[in-house]
């Protein structure tokens, strides 16, 4: 069917592309590169096309973040860009007189949130919703505000609110080992896929320095544990413990090296997740004793053996 849009015909061309609006290319046509656009609100007309333009533009330019109005989009630049978190750019943005007019950042909205509980305005709890599709950078985003936080709610004049904020901070990156190995999964998407929601609260004192945290978890995907979809895996903690079991271990879990088991397919595939050492030390770290560990290890074990009775073990 012939669709006009204003007042064009919108019929595709020889290679099966629709040609442009003229509103549309006078837009992608102009002088000023789409590259400095930094707010998508000023992209006009607001299309699907102008808007992906935009951000691509801005994507081949390393440059990763753009606000939309007060949303900030961040785009996963899926290899290390250390500079764009370092602590100097963090205190660039703490210190700056409007953190809004520096360009687009995490920091920025780290800041303009710690600013708001500051400045006492209604509601003084402030919430920064972190939200994608799998694989977008969620969980590497919420790290990045964890450790901006870490650094800029504490007093930098004494030392022992320093110690305070770097402790919390510990603790929150140390619990990340342990929810990761046992609510993180490799799907398609990520190899590390959170398979869960997470909120998590830092809780400030009267002069804003950071005193405590929270972790409260939502969601968890349980069916995982039973189904999952062709070539992803269970949770890596089941991988965990048969890839990183001592010999002790292996005699006391009834765990034969090499044994395979169907609920935990593809295990050939080695991730840097897939570390039992790491998530032992997270767990030591914080208070997990190691007989303890061991129980719940043994009660893993014995649940993936359960499982496996009622279906056929790998041939
Ligand atoms: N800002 C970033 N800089 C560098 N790498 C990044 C960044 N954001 C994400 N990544 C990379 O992308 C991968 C996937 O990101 P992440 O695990 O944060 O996604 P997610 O949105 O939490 O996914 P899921 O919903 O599946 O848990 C990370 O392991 C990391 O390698």
């Amino acid at each position: 069917m012939l669709q006009q849009v204003n007042g064009h015909s919108s019929n595709p061309d020889a290679h099966g592309r629709k040609p442009l609006r003229e509103d549309l290319q006078e837009f992608l046509g102009q002088d000023a590169p789409l590259l400095l656009l930094d707010d998508l609100t000023k992209v006009n007309p607001v299309t699907l096309e102008t808007v992906l333009r935009c951000l691509q533009a801005r994507y081949m330019a390393d440059t990763f973040y753009t606000n939309a109005g007060c949303t900030l989009v961040a785009l996963n630049p899926f290899k290390p860009v250390p500079q764009l978190y370092s602590p100097e750019l963090m205190r660039q943005y703490h210190a700056a007189p409007q953190p809004q007019k520096l360009k687009p950042h995490i920091f920025g909205v780290g800041e303009q949130t710690y600013r708001n509980v500051k400045s006492l305005i209604e509601p003084v709890n402030q919430s920064i919703v972190v939200s994608g599709e799998s694989g977008a950078g969620k969980t590497w985003t919420s790290r990045c505000l964890m450790k901006f936080y870490a650094v800029v709610a504490a007093s930098p004049t004494s030392w022992e609110s320093h110690r305070i904020a770097e402790r919390i901070e510990q603790r929150i990156l140390n619990s990340n080992p342990v929810m990761e190995a046992f609510g993180n999964a490799c799907t398609l998407r990520n190899n590390n896929s959170s398979r869960f929601g997470k909120f998590i609260q830092l809780q400030l004192n009267r002069t804003q320095q950071m005193t405590g945290a929270a972790v409260q978890t939502y969601l968890l995907e349980k069916t995982r544990v039973a189904y999952q979809a062709s070539s992803e895996r269970n949770f890596h903690i089941f991988y965990q413990i048969c890839k990183g079991a001592n010999a002790d271990e292996r005699l006391q879990w009834h765990l034969p090296e090499g044994a395979a088991f169907s609920w935990l397919p593809n295990p050939e595939r080695t991730l840097e997740e897939d570390c039992f050492e790491v998530t032992r030390e997270a767990m030591l770290h914080l208070g997990i004793s190691a007989p303890t560990q061991n129980n719940i290890f043994k009660v893993r074990r014995k649940a993936v053996l359960v499982l496996r009775g009622d279906r056929q073990p790998f041939s």
